[in-house]
């Protein structure tokens, strides 16, 4: 798994919208290969679709052949509510780029049959060939989507009860009324989103730290539902400083000297490496090494 930390929240979400960037343009995605891509909502990822509305604004990215599963959305919310996950997406993304409406799909809470609802969105995940980038973030006690402490590990799609501390922390988008905050949400499972070809967390602020320790130095555990992340082969967190609060010194030291070597990879010239070696180095930038 890799780490990267940066300075605050505003680097955090321009890296990871140019990392989406980068791998959107390596796999060069075409009408009859889409480029299939997992998306969360809260504020964590509001900064890096941001930067995404900028690259596409600037001509730099294209959405396409995009196609979208986005991880969760609460039960009985009217979907044009404004805190329905299908209105914040709208507004802080897809209403700003190009990409076509029938390839965009957030679960719905609303449907009559939750269950087969569920069922049809892995269905549809697996008929476009399952996801090749999934993009997260957690909550304080990490959750990864609605996937709440003690949630199984190869959990799929389903409705989910949410936990208390949950819903008051969403409370923030109702008014600090808890009441208001709905009970019940629709969600990937942690499987669902491991089946991903690559995942990427965002993790920022201090009252995510202790979630980033359990994350990263302790072991795979339901209670820290995001820590299933170290089972995967192509695995990133992406933490701002405040995150790294709980961290031992010596672990924010490893992960930064990781990609400073590679920094240093990427950033030397040529001499001394060979052909295998030069042509990996090429394309490294893009690429995830772990
Ligand atoms: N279901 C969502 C999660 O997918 C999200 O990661 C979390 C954190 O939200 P924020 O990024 O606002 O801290 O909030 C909700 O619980």
């Amino acid at each position: 798994m890799r780490l990267v930390i940066r300075q605050d929240y505003d680097a955090v979400s321009y890296h990871v919208a140019k990392y989406v960037k980068e791998r959107i343009r390596e796999f060069s995605p075409s009408a009859t290969k889409p480029f299939v891509l997992g998306l969360p909502t809260g504020s964590s990822p509001v900064g890096v679709y941001r930067n995404l509305v900028n690259f596409h604004q600037a001509g730099e990215l294209s959405f396409q052949h995009i196609i979208t599963f986005n991880m969760d959305e609460y039960v009985g919310l009217p979907r044009d509510h404004p805190e329905s996950y299908h209105s914040f997406m709208w507004s802080n993304f897809f209403k700003h780029i190009d990409i076509l409406p029938e390839n965009v799909h957030i679960l719905d809470g609303n449907a009559t049959d939750l269950d087969l609802e569920c069922q049809r969105y892995e269905e549809r995940i697996a008929a476009v060939g399952g996801i090749e980038l999934f993009l997260g973030g957690i909550g304080p006690d990490g959750h990864i989507a609605f996937n709440e402490p003690g949630s199984s590990l190869n959990s799929r799609t389903r409705v989910k009860t949410l936990a208390y501390d949950t819903i008051v922390a969403n409370a923030r988008f109702f008014d600090n009324d808890i009441t208001k905050v709905p009970n019940l949400a629709l969600t990937v499972g942690v499987g669902t989103v491991m089946d991903a070809r690559e995942v990427c967390i965002i993790i920022t602020g201090a009252h995510k730290a202790l979630a980033l320790a359990k994350c990263i130095e302790e072991g795979v555990n339901h209670m820290w539902t995001v820590s299933a992340i170290q089972l995967h082969p192509r695995g990133m967190v992406v933490c701002d400083e405040d995150a790294t609060l709980e961290l031992h010194v010596k672990t924010v030291n490893y992960f930064k000297s990781i990609e400073k070597v590679h920094e240093q990879l990427i950033g030397s010239d040529n001499v001394g490496l060979q052909g295998g070696v030069k042509s990996w180095r090429g394309n490294a930038e893009a690429t995830y090494h772990q």
